[in-house]
């Protein structure tokens, strides 16, 4: 069965469609986002194996995910540190870098640097809002993260990637192939370009929802937040 996806548009009316008909709200979504990204990097990544993540934040919810999985992280025993380059006001961004500073995350200024101590890197730079050419400062961290050999771990899609076309054809980012890919709800268009191990996360949606969206809600087990997916579809 080949995986159904969500266009970028259809991904921001389920978001919308999430927080007003279903009563969520964006820190509850957040906090299941962030969390299911934890739990895909400690599967694929065990603290034994190396325990230093760098964690590339962004400016808008695709960050605020990566902001989650920084503190569950901490807690797992993980010592993560974070850039965070461009801080938006906002209370909800303000309230989970606070809780990081609590737990001693240190931030980061030089993302090229801070590679050099890290064990793997997790992406959290833009997920489907993301749009045309990659603005400054994000160019060279986009750059750093195409050329590393650490491990990286893209949260919802490969930062710089069209959401429908996949990776650009020159320039920054079309060199850039993550490792992992963890999809939040379903998977968007740009993964048939995707060649590493992808998850799907986000376990929250009622059935309605789904079916409103045409998509696959896989199957969880235990407590699982994400389940892996082949490349040939949902393993239901
Ligand atoms: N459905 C889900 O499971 C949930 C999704 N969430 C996350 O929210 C993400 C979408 O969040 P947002 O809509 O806030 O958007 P993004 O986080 O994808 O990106 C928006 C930010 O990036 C900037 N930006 C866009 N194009 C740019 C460019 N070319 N150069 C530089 N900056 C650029 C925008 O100005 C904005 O600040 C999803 O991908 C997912 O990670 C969760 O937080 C909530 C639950
Ligand atoms: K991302």
């Amino acid at each position: 069965m080949a995986l159904k996806t969500l266009s970028a548009k259809a991904a921001a009316a389920l978001d919308r469609d999430l927080m007003s008909a279903g009563a969520f709200s964006l820190d509850q979504l957040m906090e299941l986002a962030g969390l299911s990204v934890s739990q895909v990097v400690y599967r694929v990544h065990p603290v034994s194996k190396g325990s230093r993540v760098l964690v590339a934040v962004g400016p808008g919810n695709n960050g605020g995910d990566g902001l989650v999985a920084a503190r569950h992280l901490r807690q797992y025993g993980y010592q993560p540190s974070v850039y965070y380059p461009k801080r938006p006001k906002n209370d909800l961004y303000q309230r989970l870098a606070k809780q990081l500073e609590d737990l001693d995350v240190p931030f980061v200024d030089d993302f090229p640097t801070a590679l050099q101590s890290a064990d793997h890197v997790i992406d959290a730079i833009f997920g489907f809002s993301f749009s045309g050419e990659v603005r400054e400062p994000f160019p060279a961290v986009i750059q750093a993260m195409a050329e590393t050999k650490l491990p990286v771990t893209s949260v919802d899609a490969p930062s710089s990637w069209d959401i429908e076309e996949g990776p650009p054809k020159s320039g920054v980012g079309s060199n850039f192939h993550p490792d992992v890919l963890i999809s939040l709800t379903a998977p968007k268009p740009l993964v048939k370009h995707f060649r590493g191990r992808h998850f799907i996360g986000g376990r929250f949606v009622a059935p309605g929802i789904a079916k409103k969206y045409d998509f696959d809600v896989p199957a969880y087990e235990g407590v699982d937040q994400i389940v892996e997916v082949g490349p040939e579809g949902l393993k239901l």
